[in-house]
């Protein structure tokens, strides 16, 4: 009782702070609220304190922090909080809202066997290959640009996962996948919270008010299926015809068989490759780098420099190129951050009460986040698009690998070599090949980009129709 908890906007009884949580954009609320209390020394948030109307939320807002608590402390902030709307949408299974448990380290070994440093550049020649064919998409219907790079990333994934091809125009899995992210994403509504508190309620009738969540729920525990075993039948079915392309589930489930694991084992891999298509491309959406691009053409012009002078006009960029491209690699780094796409990453719970910086943060369904990618003690000047902040005075790339990204400690992104890559490739080709540029009408005039964010947990883009990026 005599250590405080971490200081945050005044509390009500009951419903705690959340009337001073806005609806919109909270992270950067959080950012504004850490630097009014002096960023420097004060590391924690308390946010919201009531599990009916929101957990207790510690905000992390330094580097330091998350380093000495994520990494430091890693036994204790590798769990996460569990909620009863995640098992009603049927995502439960996903290893990145898992509890820290065996199931999750089975499944966590499945990533990293295929994504660590050193197994990911395996997968260059999909990720090149597939670079190229957006090339010539984007080539064909410029203005198509957002269904062909959201293409782009998807038929990585799948490829690789399941060593599936997936349609020429609309692939249904592809929409299939996104739906059961945006649904699951989407900030929970004042229904859908006491259910959380009290799983009991997840009994109601969806017609009882306040019930209305299961609806929503019961459409995402149908995608979640169908995403889940759509492609796993089809790697199944090729493998018991003898014509399976090579890709993860394959030769996970060649390992399974010598193992003897049975169905648990061949369960695992099916939860850890759903992730593995389901949310990622997702997050890899490529349109918020083509709209850093088409807002700075200074450094679309910087970059094609750099790509003119090593890469030449007679041929694409190769990842042989890349340790000469280090502008190139800058403008990646800082479109992950420019426009984070998890602003307050996963949320991550202590499995033991602890003290830090001499404050008080309890065990349990405490939510752990950071809102770091906007912090100006970090990024100066954090609405800014600067490739520059990556790299030294001589314009070598420096140590900032962007890691507040991808997260910290045992629960970090296992993804995020291939997702590099991916993004690499793809930025490297295009500033190779096209000036990103805004649509004009016909009298010559340029028309604006107008792009909003939804405010879910992953940000996904919204254009306005009357939008465009001419390639
Ligand atoms: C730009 C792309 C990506 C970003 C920004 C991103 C970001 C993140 C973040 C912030 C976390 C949570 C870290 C934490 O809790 O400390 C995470 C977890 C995770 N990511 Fe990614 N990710 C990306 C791509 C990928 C890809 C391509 C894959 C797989 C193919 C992947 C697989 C995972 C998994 C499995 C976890 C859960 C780890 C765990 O809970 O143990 N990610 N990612």
């Amino acid at each position: 009782h005599r250590i405080p908890v971490p200081p945050g906007p005044y509390r009500l009884p009951i419903i705690g702070n959340i009337l001073s949580v806005p609806k919109h954009a909270v992270w950067k609320t959080y950012a504004e609220w850490a630097q009014m209390e002096n960023s420097t020394s004060l590391l924690i948030l308390h946010i919201t304190h009531n599990k009916f109307f929101g957990q207790l939320s510690v905000v992390i807002n330094t580097k330091k922090a998350l380093k000495e608590l994520y990494e430091g402390r890693s036994s204790v902030y590798a769990d996460r909080p569990q909620f009863m709307t995640h098992k009603l949408m049927g995502w439960d299974f996903a290893t990145p809202l898992m509890p820290y448990s065996d199931e999750w380290r089975i499944q966590r070994k499945i990533f990293h066997q295929t994504l660590h440093s050193r197994a990911s550049p395996v997968h260059h020649p999909v990720q090149l290959e597939k670079a190229g064919l957006l090339m010539k998409s984007l080539y064909d219907e410029p203005h198509e640009f957002a269904r062909h790079m959201r293409r782009y990333a998807a038929s990585i994934a799948l490829l690789i996962a399941y060593g599936y091809e997936i349609e020429p125009n609309d692939d249904h899995l592809i929409r299939v996948s996104e739906e059961a992210l945006f649904i699951l994403s989407h900030p929970l509504t004042a229904g859908e919270l006491p259910v959380n508190a009290i799983p009991a309620l997840r009994h109601l009738p969806q017609w009882f008010p306040g019930a209305g969540f299961k609806i929503r729920a019961k459409r995402c525990m149908e995608l979640v299926t169908e995403k889940q075993n759509t492609p796993w039948e089809y790697v199944k079915h090729n493998m018991a015809k003898g014509t399976a392309r090579h890709s993860v589930a394959s030769s996970q489930l060649e390992l399974n068989e010598l193992r003897a694991g049975g169905m648990q084992g061949e369960n695992n891999i099916k939860h850890a490759l759903a992730v593995f298509f389901a949310g990622k491309p997702n997050l890899l959406r490529a349109a918020h780098r083509v709209l850093a691009l088409v807002l700075h053409l200074v450094v679309q012009q910087r970059a094609r420099l750099e790509l003119d002078n090593v890469v030449g006009r007679g041929r694409l960029p190769t990842f042989e190129d890349r340790p000469l491209l280090p502008y190139v690699t800058a403008v990646c780094r800082e479109t992950l951050r420019w426009q984070v796409a998890l602003p307050l990453s996963l949320a991550h719970s202590p499995t033991r009460d602890g003290v830090y910086a001499g404050m008080f943060i309890p065990k349990g369904d405490v939510l752990v986040m950071w809102a770091l990618s906007i912090n100006s003690v970090q990024y100066p000047d954090p609405e800014s698009f600067k490739p520059e902040r990556f790299l030294t005075a001589e314009g070598i790339l420096n140590k900032n690998e962007v890691q507040i990204a991808s997260g910290l400690g045992r629960r970090n992104c296992v993804g995020m070599h291939m997702a590099n890559a991916t993004i690499w490739i793809m930025m490297a080709s295009l500033l190779a090949n096209f000036e990103i540029s805004k649509v004009k009408h016909e009298h010559g005039n340029e028309i604006p980009v107008e792009i909003a964010y939804t405010d879910s947990i992953v940000r996904f883009i919204m254009y306005t129709t009357h939008s465009g990026i001419h390639g």
